[in-house]
């Protein structure tokens, strides 16, 4: 009973992915706008090349019996310089067609990569929160170039054997109907074997993109995050995941490859049988006059050339269909939707003072748990506000809202008295500036690291920020100095000189609102004093939001937003809070405790 439903369920899936397919195809060609010309001479160049290979034959068919059966020699010499024109003509027609196409292909997948790009700096961040990054970056590159492979010739070599199977169809009908069938023979099946290798090989195809992006996003990780894996010794584990990860791309791979490695097989069989119904049939319809030799030479050479296409149609495909796959991949991300617009009556700021107040904000990520309840503080402007509780209170979630990297789904959030949503983002983050514990380097020379805060920022504004940062010494003390090339992950200086440099940045990018996150820890005592001096000098006049997770560093804020699953439930200065004996009181002895232990 449960079979046609099972059928049926098939038949949907199927239309639903040639349906994907066509609109694939679909977007694909939207990319070759601006090359319609050149598009349309390789569509005239594949027709020609089409032609000419199967007039070729043809003529080498008519000369047999018009000159070899008959022994006349008159005139073969002109039917020779015409064969030498025609596959000379072919040649250069099969150059152009590749030359042209390799350049529409080159352009097309240059448009495709651009737009992706662009589209990813357009996304909201709960995109690239819920993703791998290396499976992201997979395809922008593994499938992008998977694409950029195939376009180069692939498509060509489908349009020209669909084409020569036309012809040849056509050209054999009118010689020989008969013989025609015969030759036809073969097609229910190729179409058979066909349609069962490609039902299996499409599926695996798929599979293998799938884990080889996985494969990608994992060895990422595990690079980027080599120095977390050694020191908790997890490089056992590690490898365990990876193997399992390698083999099922292993086992997708294997599968592909064969079922597609099928396709050549089942041709060479069919081919065989199909020259050997010609020659056979052919042999005797000769004998009895009906047709001539001539004839049964172009059906012969017709033959493997109807069937080559057939052949190469099979092979590439699957070459095709796995290029398919590799742009439905990267036209879901374009389909992702982008950081909504601002509204269209959204303002920029260009000045901001710093005062915010947060007025009943609710928020949740996935709709479901709410990480931050019915929130409300105000700030000043030039207050230090530092925000503590126990790890998922929602500290970063309020920072993040602040940022409007996301919004509230409730309430409203207050800058310098303008509701945030009524300000451009880009606007609203040019007066910020983060000074985060993992501090982000770009590869680059110090002085464009430091610049990256602001770009137009003169040589000796960057040194200045450096100076004040307590970056200038060690920066001098390079190689280099200024001009010293940083790795993308900083290697090279330490981590106490990556948060100087990091400060350097904030100070060029001149905030009104700053924003640190645990800037301090895990540096020795001469850099943390530094740390704290330059911070120090930073912080002045500017309003700024701590998120320290070790209390002795925020004693001096001007008052403590103290945070438990998602609620505000304590406000006050570092004194005023002791003494009210409540959440931050259990927290700060704790702390002591913990410290003292260690
Ligand atoms: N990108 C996200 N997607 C879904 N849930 C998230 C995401 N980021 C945080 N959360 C959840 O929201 C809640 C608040 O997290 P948040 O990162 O704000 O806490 P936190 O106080 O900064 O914690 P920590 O001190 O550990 O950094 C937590 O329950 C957390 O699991």
């Amino acid at each position: 009973m449960l079979r046609p439903r099972h059928s049926a369920m098939m038949l949907t899936e199927k239309k639903r992915h040639a349906k994907d397919s066509i609109g694939t195809l679909r977007r694909i060609w939207s990319f070759l706008s601006d090359q319609k010309g050149r598009f349309a001479a390789v569509v005239f160049m594949v027709i020609m090349s089409s032609g000419l290979s199967l007039l070729g034959p043809y003529v080498v068919g008519k000369a047999i019996d018009t000159y070899i059966v008959t022994k006349q020699t008159d005139g073969f010499v002109f039917v020779l310089a015409i064969l030498v024109l025609i596959y000379l003509s072919l040649s250069l027609s099969t150059f152009l067609q590749n030359y042209w196409m390799i350049q529409i292909a080159q352009r097309t997948i240059y448009l495709i990569r651009k737009q992706l790009f662009y589209h990813f700096h357009q996304l909201p961040i709960a995109f690239f929160d819920k993703r791998q990054h290396g499976e992201l970056m997979s395809r922008i590159t593994n499938d992008i170039e998977n694409m950029s492979q195939t376009f180069n010739s692939t498509v060509i070599q489908v349009v020209s054997s669909m084409l020569t199977l036309v012809g040849a169809v056509c050209v054999m009908l009118w010689l020989s109907p008969l013989l025609t069938f015969v030759t036809l023979l073969i097609v229910p099946m190729m179409y058979g074997g066909m349609k069962w290798i490609t039902n299996r090989t499409q599926k695996r195809f798929k599979e293998q993109q799938q884990n080889l992006g996985e494969l990608n996003g994992f060895i990422e990780e595990v690079i980027s995050g080599q120095k977390i894996v050694k020191m908790f010794s997890q490089e056992k584990r590690m490898i365990a995941q990876f193997l399992s990860k390698n083999e099922r791309l292993k086992q997708s791979g294997f599968w592909a490859q064969t079922y597609s490695g099928f396709i050549p097989k089942l041709m060479n069989v069919l081919n065989n049988v199909s020259f050997a119904l010609i020659a056979g049939v052919g042999g005797i319809l000769a004998l009895k006059g009906i047709i001539s030799i001539g004839v049964i030479v172009i059906f012969a050479e017709y033959a493997r050339q109807f069937t080559r296409p057939l052949n190469d149609l099979a092979n590439q495909w699957n070459t095709l269909l796995s290029a398919l796959a590799g742009a439905e991949r990267v036209f879901e991300i374009l389909d992702v939707e982008k950081e909504e617009r601002d509204e269209t009556e959204a303002i920029s700021l260009p000045e901001m003072r710093g005062e915010i107040a947060f007025r009943h904000v609710f928020f949740s990520y996935d709709k479901e748990q709410e990480a931050i309840r019915d929130v409300s503080f105000s700030v000043s402007p030039g207050e230090t506000v530092a925000l503590v509780g126990p790890t998922g209170a929602g500290k970063t979630t309020i920072i993040q809202l602040l940022t409007r990297f996301y919004d509230p789904d409730r309430g409203h959030i207050f800058i310098d008295g303008h509701d945030s949503r009524s300000i451009k983002r880009a606007s609203l983050r040019q007066h910020m500036a983060f000074v985060l514990q993992d501090t982000f380097l770009f590869q680059g020379t110090i002085r464009e690291n430091i610049r990256y805060g602001r770009l137009n920022a003169s040589d000796e504004e960057v040194e200045e920020a450096a100076k004040w940062a307590n970056a200038h010494s060690f920066i001098m003390k390079l190689p280099n100095g200024y001009d010293t090339v940083l790795n993308q992950d900083g290697s090279g200086i330490s981590q106490g000189q990556k948060q100087l440099l990091a400060i350097a940045r904030a100070m060029v990018a001149n905030p009104s609102i700053l924003i640190l996150d645990e800037a301090t820890s895990n540096i020795d005592t001469m850099t943390e004093l530094k740390i704290q001096e330059a911070l120090g000098r930073l912080m002045n006049g500017r309003t700024c939001f701590v998120i320290a997770h070790r209390l002795n560093t925020i004693q001096n804020a001007d008052r403590i937003l103290v945070l438990n699953e998602g609620q505000l439930i304590e406000q006050g200065t570092h004194e005023s809070l002791l003494e009210a004996k409540g959440f931050y009181y259990e927290l700060y002895h704790s702390y002591l405790k913990k410290e003292e232990i260690s």
